[in-house]
């Protein structure tokens, strides 16, 4: 269901489990920081509100959301890790650039977690304009950082049982 018919945002219809035990990185990129400085916020909050300890998350700055990709490859090759959350926000202007931006951000974030047998959750936004970015960072639309950290928090857990 699209985000515009409902808040995302809403996990109280679902068991999300401790992050007590878990150790995650945060790789955020700096291009539009105040979209995904929300994003980040969002994102702590998803992780502290589950039991995560603030020692346990790491948090790594990349120039652009591309550079999400060799962020969480570095922060995975480096360090035991339950999860990664890649935050970002990419917004159309005038060329085909954000097409590949975006195209290639979703590819390779998923090779990177299977290279590393690791989730790396994508949380980066892919909008037509600011206004979206805003709804989908604390706006109407909840924040797309705080789901990243949930979803997070699930597939660690269910990496640390299978
Ligand atoms: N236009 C946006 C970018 N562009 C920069 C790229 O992500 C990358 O840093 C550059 O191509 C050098 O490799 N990045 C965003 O995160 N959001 C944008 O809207
Ligand atoms: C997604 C981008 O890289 C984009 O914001 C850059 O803008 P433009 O396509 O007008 O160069």
């Amino acid at each position: 269901m699209s985000s515009s018919l409902k808040n995302l945002s809403d996990f109280s219809h679902i068991q999300v489990g401790s992050a007590a035990e878990l150790k995650f990185a945060i790789v955020v990129s700096q291009w539009n920081a105040k979209i995904t400085g929300a994003l980040l916020n969002g994102a702590y909050k998803g992780l502290l509100d589950h039991g995560a300890k603030e020692e346990n998350i790491e948090l790594i700055e990349v120039p652009g959301s591309y550079e999400l990709i060799a962020g969480s490859d570095i922060a995975l090759r480096n360090q035991e890790l339950d999860a990664v959350i890649a935050l970002g926000c990419v917004i159309q202007g005038e060329t085909r650039h954000f097409d590949f931006i975006c195209q290639a951000v979703g590819t390779e974030l998923a090779q990177v977690g299977l290279k590393h047998s690791k989730p790396v959750i994508f949380g980066v936004l892919t909008t037509d304009n600011l206004q979206q970015a805003i709804d989908r960072a604390g706006g109407k639309h909840g924040n797309k950082g705080e789901e990243a950290a949930i979803t997070a928090i699930q597939m660690g857990l269910i990496h640390k049982t299978h």
